[in-house]
């Protein structure tokens, strides 16, 4: 055993310390204790329902914070006040979140809430997400929280009910990994980018079992929100942990936001988090290097996050069954270039790119132009407060100009649970994070890209390379 502070430590390893309550054994997991516990409508009714069955209350209710999101419909409400739900089954998903926010004491943002959004937008966006803290969800795209230095992952509803009721997760260590990009990003290519080089370098499981920690150059040179694109990804490469050490970009970022430590206790928390970070020599159970200079804007071209390649590249041969199978589902000609292929739906949206910055980059492309005719496109911000900036830039006529669809905030067409879906055998270029069979809509072959790429293609009906139009000084 080492004595303290004599071996150099991780990130990962201090956000671990200061949160285990019981140490792992042989036998069992540890014990972490969790500051904060975000909750959607999707995968708390039923751990809700545990809780009620033991006549047990919520431990925590001011650690745990709820939003409404997946089943959540994107078109506005009708004259007599209706929104249009999908389904009976979304609209009383929504409705137990309420009671169940309201009987436990829970803060909630409801519909109508200047702040509601996707999960993973609002932490961040209201200062709830913080560094240090430990993050839990029923959800797997929780390490986005962990672009701030926050130890946070996804739990299944089994555990959304031990958290609910005992602020403690079971978890064992994971083993620890850095993901190195060196150099910087050549100009138009972005963190989803990145996300997608490093997934197809690593493979869809390269990261299972680990905790990542994302370092290197391009990753200081991130802003904060390409910061979270890039941990969102994480579980997409296996990965349920994935996080980056805070630095000024973090901390000025956070400044002033609502649940954010202000004065004196801001100052002491600004001492506290500097310390976040890995020290040199800090042990990783593996590292991997990734040439940022050679990155490319990405598409994915099967039915998993790993098939991914570089837009101006041509399909590749399928080899394996797994491969084969995903090529008749796509339909791409191996040796032809992406390019040829035609697109019918393009999504901007999602925990992955709905935030301020993703739409700006979506309209850079689009300002001008017009969606090429045939193809819809929908462009869902993030949260409200993002479709609030976004109005108040005016993006959202530039959309509209070019003929997209500008909607309320909401998951939407990442899992089309809401209604908004593709139909069969179209072809998705989105900004999300999953191109699994079926994931938006029964049939539709999805191609996962960054929102410049998402809103190329969108322009030209075909998927396409965003390089020309964000070089371009002026609209064509
Ligand atoms: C509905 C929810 C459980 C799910 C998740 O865990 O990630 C969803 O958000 C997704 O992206 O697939
Ligand atoms: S936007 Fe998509 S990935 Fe993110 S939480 Fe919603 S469904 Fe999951």
């Amino acid at each position: 055993m080492s004595i303290e502070g004599s071996s150099p430590k991780s990130l990962f390893d201090k956000l671990w310390e200061r949160h285990v309550v019981v140490e792992e054994t042989a036998e069992a997991p540890a014990v972490l204790y969790i500051d904060l516990h975000l909750i959607h409508e999707v995968t708390s009714p039923q751990a809700f329902s545990v809780l009620e069955g033991r006549g047990v209350k919520v431990r925590r209710p001011d650690k745990t914070f709820g939003t409404l999101d997946h089943s959540t419909p994107t078109l506005p409400a009708n004259d007599r006040g209706e929104l249009p739900y999908a389904t009976p089954e979304a609209k009383s998903q929504v409705e137990r979140l309420i009671e169940n926010c309201a009987e436990h004491g829970i803060e909630l943002l409801n519909m109508g809430d200047p702040r509601r959004g996707i999960v993973h937008v609002i932490g961040p966006e209201l200062g709830l997400t913080q560094p240090g803290k430990t993050i839990v969800c029923g959800d797997s795209h929780t390490s986005t929280h962990g672009a701030f230095g926050a130890l946070a992952f996804g739990i299944g509803t089994t555990e959304v009910g031990h958290v609910l009721a005992t602020q403690c997760v079971l978890q064992r260590k994971p083993k620890s990994m850095r993901v190195v990009f060196d150099g910087l990003l050549p100009e138009g290519v972005g963190a989803k980018d990145m996300a997608l080089a490093m997934i197809a370098q690593i493979g869809a499981d390269g990261g299972q079992g680990y905790a990542i920690e994302f370092a290197g150059e391009a990753v200081r040179a991130l802003s904060m929100e390409a910061r979270m694109t890039l941990c969102n990804m994480s579980i997409e490469a296996g990965a349920r942990f994935g996080m980056i050490a805070p630095d000024e970009t973090t901390f000025e970022w956070l400044h002033g936001r609502d649940y954010v430590p202000k004065g004196l206790a801001w100052n002491e928390a600004l001492a506290d988090w500097t310390d976040l970070r890995s020290e040199i020599g800090a042990h990783f159970d593996k590292e991997v290097h990734v040439d940022a200079t050679k990155i490319r804007p990405m598409i994915t071209y099967g039915v998993s996050p790993d098939a991914a390649a570089p837009v101006d590249a041509l399909a590749p041969e399928p080899h394996s069954e797994a491969e084969k199978h995903a090529a008749d589902y796509m339909k791409f000609n191996a040796g032809k270039p992406f390019h040829d292929v035609a697109v019918d739906r393009v999504f901007i949206g999602s925990c992955t790119n709905s935030r301020l910055s993703d739409l700006r980059e979506a309209a850079a492309v689009m300002r001008g132009r017009k969606v090429k005719e045939g193809v819809v496109a929908l462009i869902v911000p993030g949260s409200e407060a993002v479709k609030h900036a976004a109005e108040a830039e005016k993006l959202h006529e530039v959309f509209l100009a070019a003929g997209a669809e500008w909607r309320e905030p909401g998951c939407s067409m990442c899992i089309a649970m809401n209604g908004d879906s593709g139909k069969p055998g179209e072809l998705v270029v989105s900004t999300s994070n999953r191109n699994f069979i079926g994931r938006q809509g029964k049939g539709v072959r999805t191609v996962l890209a960054s929102p410049a790429t998402a809103a190329a293609s969108a322009i030209e009906g075909h998927i396409a390379d965003p390089r020309p139009y964000l070089f371009a000084k002026e609209s064509a």
